[in-house]
C-alpha cells in the first residue's frame, strides 16, 4: 500500500499591527490565510482605538524568537516605528519595505523575517505584491551570511563594553 503523501510543515507567520494599520493589517491577514503552506496568528490590534506600537512589536518579535512563528508581518502607520521596535531585538531583522524590489531583496540579501508595511503609506495592491514577494523568495546565503552574522557579533561585542 501506497503511504500517504508527506505533509509540509507550514510555516507560521505572526501579524500584529497598531491603530493606524489595521485595516490594511486585515487584507494582509486574509491574504496569508489564502496562501498555500501559511498558518497565520492575528496578535492584533483590531480597531481604530490608539494603541502603543512598540507593545505589538513585542509580540510579534518576542513570538518569532520563540519559536512560536517562524516569521512576522508587523505594520503602523508608516512602518517606521514599529520597524524601530523590532529591530531592538537580537536575531530579528525587521525590513519596512514600499515595493516588490525592496520585497525581493530583503529576503535574498537580508534574510528578512519581519516584514513592516506602513498603513498610512501603502497601499492595498502595493501590500499584496510585496506580502507575495516576501513570502516566495529565498535567502541567497554565502557573503550575505556574514554580514548577518557581523550585525549580531558586531552589536554583541559592542554591548560588553
Ligand atoms: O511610529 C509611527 C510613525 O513612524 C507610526 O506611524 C505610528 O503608527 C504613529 O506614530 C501613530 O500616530 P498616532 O498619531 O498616535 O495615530
Amino acid at each position: 500500500m501506497r503511504s500517504a503523501p508527506r505533509q509540509e510543515a507550514a510555516m507560521r507567520i505572526l501579524v500584529a499591527c497598531d491603530h493606524g494599520a489595521f485595516e490594511l493589517k486585515d487584507k494582509v491577514l486574509a491574504q496569508l490565510q489564502a496562501a498555500p503552506g501559511v498558518e497565520v496568528v492575528n496578535l492584533g490590534v483590531d480597531g481604530p482605538d490608539s494603541v502603543d506600537y512598540p507593545d505589538y512589536a513585542a509580540k510579534a518579535c518576542q513570538g518569532v524568537l520563540n519559536g512560536d512563528g517562524e516569521r512576522a508581518v508587523l505594520l503602523c502607520g508608516t512602518g517606521i516605528g514599529i520597524s524601530i521596535a523590532a529591530n531592538r531585538y537580537p536575531g530579528i531583522r525587521a525590513a519596512l519595505v514600499h515595493d516588490e524590489y525592496g520585497a525581493r531583496l530583503c529576503r535574498q540579501h537580508n534574510d528578512a523575517n519581519v516584514l513592516v508595511l506602513g498603513g498610512r503609506t501603502t497601499g492595498p495592491n502595493v501590500a499584496e505584491g510585496i506580502v507575495r514577494v516576501w513570502l516566495e523568495t529565498e535567502f541567497e546565503g554565502a557573503r550575505h551570511q556574514r554580514r548577518l552574522d557581523k550585525i549580531e557579533s558586531n552589536a554583541a561585542e559592542y554591548l560588553k563594553r
